[in-house]
């Protein structure tokens, strides 16, 4: 019999963290032949990480030009799947997230009659502009998906209250299976701390960009109290968020602002850390792996599982707060450990390997 071919779409840095264990699972996968195809929506990150595990895109669609409206994307992304469709015949498609690439793979696949399979399905804030687009674009991709994927059981209970068509599995987060890989192998240390205490942040949500200011202040506050610890920044491209921080936090000596570090830079900061704030929606999963308590700078997050294991709490953007629940961590290893979990909720390593599993037996099994 011969192999099933799988299109694996990627198009931004999250995605192609998560789908580059699904895409090697596959590759070694008896029966699933997987063709991997980048959209470019973020070319130069999406480059970094496809390197790192060692990967090439089969196709690359090349969406983004200047100053494109986002529908401009999607149908430019609708149109090369479509086309990719037709030549490579596949009988899945698989995308993860919730990117305006994802929603073009859903509805290329739908349209063209392929099985869908979501990976990282079923989180939900439940309010559609909470965040924009993505909750939007989540609940849609669910609609047409023959397999969800969830990460977690209040994923699969989200999934299961909506009333959709296709299967619920219960298959933790690949992010994991990114990360262990990542952290196995040796890196060598992105900032000299001479031994000092490491605190990293990141921060680049689009609905966080207003509150910036007083947060960029607060992070100066908390390195003026303390001169002895090292704060590293790596700070998205997005100019918003660059300039804010240069203007505010550039010449505070114990405070470096880095340019956007590679996956296994990421991960070897957050190893170093002994404390994270941020408002990713990955770091989130990762951090309670590498044992890292974390302060969460939103007001809601499709990530409770963290919070729940008591591995992050949430702390919104209000600056005083920041301060005040940064401190009372620094001040206090016994507060951090309290914050070390044994298990990490979002999972175990082996998600890619259950989705190929997942996948092979419902492609041999006749409807
Ligand atoms: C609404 C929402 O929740 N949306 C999420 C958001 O993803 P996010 O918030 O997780 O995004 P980031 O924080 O940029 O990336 C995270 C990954 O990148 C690594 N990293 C980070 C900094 C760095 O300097 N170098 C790195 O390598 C890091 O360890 C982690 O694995 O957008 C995605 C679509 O773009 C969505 O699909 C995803 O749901």
């Amino acid at each position: 019999m011969s192999d099933h071919k799988v299109f694996i779409v990627a198009g931004t840095r999250p995605e192609a963290i998560k789908m580059a264990p699904v895409y090697k699972a596959m590759l070694k996968y008896d029966g699933l032949s997987p063709v991997l195809i980048s959209t470019g929506q973020h070319r130069e990150m999406l480059k970094q990480v496809f390197d790192w595990f060692e990967i090439k895109p089969d196709e690359d669609l090349k969406v983004m030009t200047p100053n494109q409206t986002v529908n401009q994307v999607l149908s430019r992304s609708l149109v090369g799947l479509d086309e990719l469709i037709s030549k490579y015949q596949p009988d899945a498609v698989l995308a993860q997230g919730d990117t305006t690439t994802v929603l073009a793979a859903a509805l290329a696949a739908f349209n063209n009659k392929v099985s869908f399979g979501h990976v990282e399905a079923g989180l939900r804030t439940h309010t559609l502009d909470r965040p924009y687009p993505e909750e939007g674009y989540r609940q849609m991709a669910a609609r047409v998906a023959k397999w969800h994927f969830a990460p977690t059981q209040k994923s699969v209970e989200a999934l299961e209250a909506e009333n959709l068509s296709g299967d619920i599995f219960k298959v933790g987060n690949t992010v994991i299976d990114a990360l262990l890989e990542t952290a196995s192998r040796d890196h060598p240390p992105v900032v000299d701390s001479n031994g000092k205490d490491l605190v990293l942040i990141t921060g680049h949500r689009r609905e966080n960009h207003d509150k910036f200011r007083a947060v960029f202040e607060a992070f100066k506050q908390l390195a003026s109290e303390y001169p002895e610890k090292v704060f590293v920044y790596p700070v998205h491209l997005n100019p918003n968020v660059r300039n804010l921080a240069h203007e505010v936090l550039a010449g505070v000596t114990n405070f470096k602002l880095i340019e956007p570090v590679s996956y296994p830079e990421i991960v070897s900061l957050m190893k170093q850390a002994i404390l994270i704030l941020t408002d990713s929606g990955g770091i989130q999963e990762e951090a309670p792996s590498l044992k890292v308590p974390l302060l969460v700078m939103r007001e809601t997050t499709e990530r409770q599982e963290s919070v729940d294991a008591g591995a992050a709490k949430l702390i919104g953007t209000d600056p005083d707060k920041i301060f005040s629940e940064a401190r009372r961590l620094l001040d206090s290893e016994v507060e951090r450990k309290k914050m070390i979990v044994d298990q990490n909720p979002f999972g175990d390593g082996a998600s890619a390997l259950r989705i190929c599993k997942i996948i092979d037996n419902s492609l041999n099994t006749p409807s």
